[in-house]
């Protein structure tokens, strides 16, 4: 597994349609993505595992690692790549006892350095921070700035960056630091996803020698 991931996160939107909601993600993967997370908001906890299971099959043609949102129960008992815990989720410690020290566990830290530090120490393997742009998925989400990410770097994890990121605000920051963009809506509501995902892809190119970017 690689240890160093850098690139587009893509997140599930909620849909109850699993058929609907594997051709959304596919062309997603097709296109690029590095890693993906299953996230459902709505679904009971029958269709979360039947959804989960047909995404992992899915991530696995790929060769995506899947990681399960909210529940790291479902995630084990499937043998997802791993999990993503907020702070109502449950603790990180039973987690990564149960999903073994080689699973991705990733924490949301929100716009706290001490929160990251403290989710590292009890089992995290990243750590994400958002919202930096106002988020059509989660209106109401914290705010946080890039400095951050770059004070996270020193944590010795991948640092994710998520909150109404598109290609156009991304590039900043991966420059102050995020490993990874996770995004939803700039992806998945966008009027063509692959081409959203290949847009992403130019947020991690290097700047050319001499190239200005003021
Ligand atoms: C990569 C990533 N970062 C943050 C979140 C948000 O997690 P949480 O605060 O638990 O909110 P919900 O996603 O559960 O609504 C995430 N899912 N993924
Ligand atoms: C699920 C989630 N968590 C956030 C946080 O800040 O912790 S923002 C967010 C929504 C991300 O979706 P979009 O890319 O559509 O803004
Ligand atoms: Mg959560």
């Amino acid at each position: 597994m690689n240890r160093h991931p850098r690139g587009l996160y893509a997140i599930t939107p909620d849909l109850a349609d699993t058929a609907r909601l594997l051709s959304c993600v596919e062309p997603v993967l097709a296109a690029g993505a590095c890693w993906l997370q299953y996230r459902n908001k709505h679904a009971d906890a029958g269709l979360r595992e039947q959804q989960a299971l047909e995404l992992l099959s899915l991530c696995r043609r790929h060769g995506v690692p899947l990681l399960v949102n909210d529940d790291w129960r479902l995630a084990a008992r499937i043998g997802a790549d791993g999990a993503h815990l907020g702070e109502d989720d449950g603790g990180l410690p039973a987690a990564r006892r149960a999903l073994g020290p080689d699973a991705w566990l990733g924490a949301s830290c929100y716009d706290s350095i001490e929160l990251a530090s403290k989710a590292v120490a009890d089992g995290a393997s990243y750590v994400a921070f958002g919202a930096f742009f106002p988020s059509p998925t989660k209106p109401g989400a914290r705010r946080a700035t890039a400095p951050l990410l770059s004070e996270a770097s020193a944590l010795g994890v991948p640092v994710v960056a998520i909150g109404g990121i598109s290609p156009d605000n991304g590039r900043p920051l991966v420059e102050a630091g995020a490993d990874l963009l996770a995004v939803i809506s700039g992806v998945f509501d966008a009027p063509d996803p692959r081409a959203a995902v290949r847009a992403f892809a130019t947020c991690f190119d290097s700047p050319h020698p001499g190239e200005s970017r003021e």
